[in-house]
């Protein structure tokens, strides 16, 4: 076993935590979960098997792995290597009754429209899941997908798409660099008709990665340094071996775990280049670190936190999936912080449980502390202002999100006394053995109901 005991908590487990120890001690970090479960999309494009390595066990990828199943690829995971292997010899369509169960699990099925359209012509594509910190609409998707010559029609429980006549290159601009809607792109045109171009596209390490991955199987594509991706179709492409990047999320999630609870983490496996905002961010706050070969230790060098002023942004700026662990952390600096949140307009709904723990933070409409943003007219609070040191106390709380529910771990372990979490089966989809890793830190928790059968 790669950390401490692997104990899966299931749909409806609760946990009690002990809080007020510091964290300390080695985690190791694999694979990121928003580049590992789009490779293996990716591996439908393919006339012959790939191989994903640097897989880490989360929900994700068993979501995406009972897809490529239902689509007739054969996927063959060993946890312990972290290498999974997919077969996509035999795609065909799944039945609509099938497909319609996996609505509201997660967002990577829309990125199987591309693969599917090249490999069957239609695809039925479920109603997505993912964190409720927004609306999250999939227009820039769809108008894509439309501007490639595919035509979509809803259905019960999610799109049916489909391109008679193939898919052909196209020029399109996103008027926000979405992560999703650059990736669907890159997975309609590496086998499109023609050549495709992209304005305005994001730029995240785990899209680089994508772009690795789809250059070993024969794609053509170049980035630009003014985001624009250019990408010319080809008929066929072969599969393909390739190392994930590693977790830079979960990374910046135990680093902020160190901080919050004063304790000391070395986290095996991340690495320096993909997180240099969030470096920055981490020591200004006054938090201390150590680049290694093999990984990166984050401490807390005793005396004050300094408060500060953020905006999240897309990459290179400081991202949104960072922002709510280190929020934890920030409840323990001294003086007033602002967070300007910039890529979801609802992210600040966890700060209510961190309130009730003892934190003052309050949340606004306005933009507070950078540039208006896209949610400047809107009444959605997306700026939080967080006045510290707080104190904080264990209290009985429910889990909103994945990072907000990882928050509230580490909040709860950095309160006094002991906390009750609800809803933690959800930091499954991006944290690998989470309650083995936080024991093997020192952390006092205990299942108290873990529901057999949920
Ligand atoms: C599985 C995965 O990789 N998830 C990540 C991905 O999500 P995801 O790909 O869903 O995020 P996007 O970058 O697409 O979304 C960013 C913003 O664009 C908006 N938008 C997006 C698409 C669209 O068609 N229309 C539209 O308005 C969204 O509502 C949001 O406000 O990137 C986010 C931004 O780094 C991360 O927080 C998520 O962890
Ligand atoms: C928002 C996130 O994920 P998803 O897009 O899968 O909901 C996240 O990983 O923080």
């Amino acid at each position: 076993m790669r950390d401490a005991v692997q104990e899966t908590v299931r749909k409806g487990a609760i946990l009690q935590v002990d809080g007020g120890r510091p964290l300390t001690g080695e985690v190791e970090v694999r694979g990121a979960k928003n580049f590992v479960p789009k490779a293996m999309v990716a591996a439908l494009l393919a006339d012959t098997p790939s191989e994903l390595r640097n897989v880490p066990q989360i929900a994700d990828v068993d979501i995406v792995s009972d897809m490529l199943r239902l689509h007739g690829a054969s996927v063959d995971y060993d946890v312990e290597q972290g290498i999974l292997r997919i077969d996509p010899a035999h795609v065909s369509s799944p039945t609509v009754e099938a497909m319609g169960k996996q609505a509201g699990q997660s967002r990577i099925p829309i990125l199987f429209c591309g693969p599917l359209l090249h490999r069957l012509g239609t695809a039925m594509i479920p109603d997505l899941g993912g964190c409720e910190i927004g609306g999250r609409p999939i227009d820039y998707h769809l108008s894509m997908l439309r501007s490639f010559g595919a035509e979509v029609e809803k259905v019960t429980d999610g799109i049916r798409i489909s391109a008679p006549r193939g898919l052909k290159g196209t020029r399109f601009t996103l008027e926000y660099p979405s992560v999703g809607a650059t990736e669907q792109m890159l997975l309609s045109a590496v086998r499109a008709e023609g050549k495709t171009e992209l304005r305005g596209a994001a730029i995240e390490p785990e899209i680089m990665d994508l772009i690795n991955v789809l250059q070993k199987m024969g794609a053509i594509i170049s980035v630009d340094t003014d985001r624009t991706i250019r990408i010319e179709g080809v008929e066929q492409l072969r599969g393909y071996v390739h190392r994930s990047l590693p977790d830079r999320i979960e990374a910046a999630s135990w680093a902020s775990a160190a901080l919050a609870t004063g304790g000391d983490i070395y986290v095996k496996g991340a690495i320096q280049p993909d997180m240099t905002t969030f470096l920055n961010v981490f020591r200004k706050v006054g938090g201390e670190f150590e680049v290694h070969h093999d990984g990166i230790r984050f401490y807390h060098p005793g005396g004050d936190l300094h408060s500060l002023a953020l905006e999240t942004n897309v990459h290179p700026g400081f991202m949104t999936d960072w922002q709510q662990p280190l929020v934890v952390a920030l409840t323990q600096a001294t003086g007033i912080s602002i967070v300007h949140e910039t890529v979801y307009e609802k992210r600040f709904g966890f700060t209510t449980a961190l309130n009730k723990m003892g934190a003052q933070i309050q949340v606004y409409a306005e933009c507070l502390g950078g540039l208006e943003c896209r949610f400047w007219q809107d009444n959605h609070k997306h700026s939080a202002v967080i006045l510290g040191p707080t104190p904080l106390s264990g209290a009985e709380i429910t889990i909103p999100d994945l990072r907000g529910g990882f928050s509230h771990l580490i909040a709860a372990l950095s309160a006094s006394g002991t906390s009750t979490v609800c809803g933690v089966h959800i930091i499954l989809r991006g944290y690998e053995n989470f309650i083995g890793k936080l024991r093997g830190l020192g952390a006092q928790i205990r299942i108290i109901d873990n529901p057999a059968g949920a």
